[in-house]
């Protein structure tokens, strides 16, 4: 879709001064974000940023009272806080689709792929046990999957990994979702196919016209495949823009150690971040990146920098350059 259409469209998704609790520590703290029809966003941030949790959020898998939640998750302006079980289902699978980063794990042992494809077709659309069927076979081939019909049959323990991400990647775009969820979608694989199953998802999130949260590690990766970026730390988000921009000249403190870290692998130069993030008990009052910041002052131990739009980019720093 065009960057200027997406701009002016309606949010899919709507993320505000969302908070998520886990008795009395805040995983997510005051999150903003919105995506539009067709965009891609890719979340960044190190392990335990709270990615991963942000995405079981939305998808509704992470609910009350299990944890604690404030704020607002809208889908097309309804509020997903606090839905129905019922009514999740009925998004679930269908116009909110999960990838999740390990098939085995994902994936139900005991049935067949052919199965686990058509179940959403059958359940979500309707369609008659014939028709899911040759639906799959489609399904199946349009994720690269030889002899589809031969496939169908086998259990997903018969599929090497890379064949288990493709039928997952077939599940999760079985009902054309309107927003995909992709959870570190290439990690579980070897890296020999990494590129090609990213290239899959991207191509078929492209066709389907469907927008697209990529959980990742990697930044430069991020700015590769998505057209904007969310940068997370320990829960905040504290950059979020158009991905060439945000690479090309991070404001914020933390993603600029996360660019040094990438561009400057394998250098002499690497300049890994200082210190560590902190345990969820024991968040600093303020900037929760302000232990580890270079440019901490008595105000980021103090207070938590509220997000600023600044070329045409919201970042949460008390000292944007
Ligand atoms: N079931 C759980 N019980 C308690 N704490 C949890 C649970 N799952 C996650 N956490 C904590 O919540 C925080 C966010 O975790 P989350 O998995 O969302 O991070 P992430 O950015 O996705 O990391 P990763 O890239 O390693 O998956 C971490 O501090 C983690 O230890």
């Amino acid at each position: 879709m065009q960057t200027a259409t997406i701009q002016t469209a309606a949010p899919l998704l709507e993320v505000s001064d969302f908070s998520l609790h886990r008795g009395a520590a805040a995983v997510l703290d005051r999150v903003g974000l919105t995506l539009r029809p067709g965009e891609t966003l890719g979340l960044i941030g190190e392990s335990g940023a709270g990615k991963s949790t942000l995405a079981m959020a939305v998808i509704g898998l992470l609910r009350e009272p299990e944890v604690g939640l404030s704020g607002s998750l809208r889908f097309h302006g309804e509020e997903l806080t606090g839905l129905a079980e019922a009514r999740y289902r009925k998004l679930r699978g269908n116009r909110i689709g999960l990838i999740f980063q390990d098939a085995t794990a994902a994936l139900n042992p005991c049935y067949t792929v052919g199965a686990q494809i058509a179940e959403p077709l059958r359940r979500h659309l309707g369609l008659s046990k014939w028709d899911a069927r040759e639906r799959a076979v489609e399904l199946m081939t349009s994720v690269g999957i030889p002899e589809p019909r031969l496939r169908l049959n086998a259990y997903p323990h018969e599929l090497s990994g890379g064949m288990q991400q493709r039928v997952m990647i077939a599940i999760a775009l079985a009902c054309n979702p309107e927003l995909l969820l992709a959870d570190e979608p290439t990690s579980a694989l070897d890296v020999t196919i990494q590129a090609q199953i990213m290239e899959l998802i991207l191509e078929r999130v492209r066709a389907l016209n469907s927008s697209a949260i990529f959980v990742l590690h990697d930044l430069a990766l991020g700015a590769q495949v998505c057209d904007r970026i969310a940068v997370m730390y320990a829960g905040q988000i504290v950059e979020e823009g158009p991905s060439a921009e945000v690479l090309a000249r991070p404001l914020h403190p933390y993603t600029r150690g996360l660019k040094s870290c990438v561009v400057e692998l394998g250098s002499e130069d690497l300049q890994p971040i200082p210190g560590q993030v902190p345990p969820l008990n024991a968040m600093p009052e303020g900037c929760r990146f302000a232990p580890r910041c270079p440019k901490a002052q008595d105000v980021c131990r103090r207070e938590r920098p509220a997000p600023e739009t600044r070329d045409g980019r919201q970042v949460a720093c008390w000292f944007i350059d």
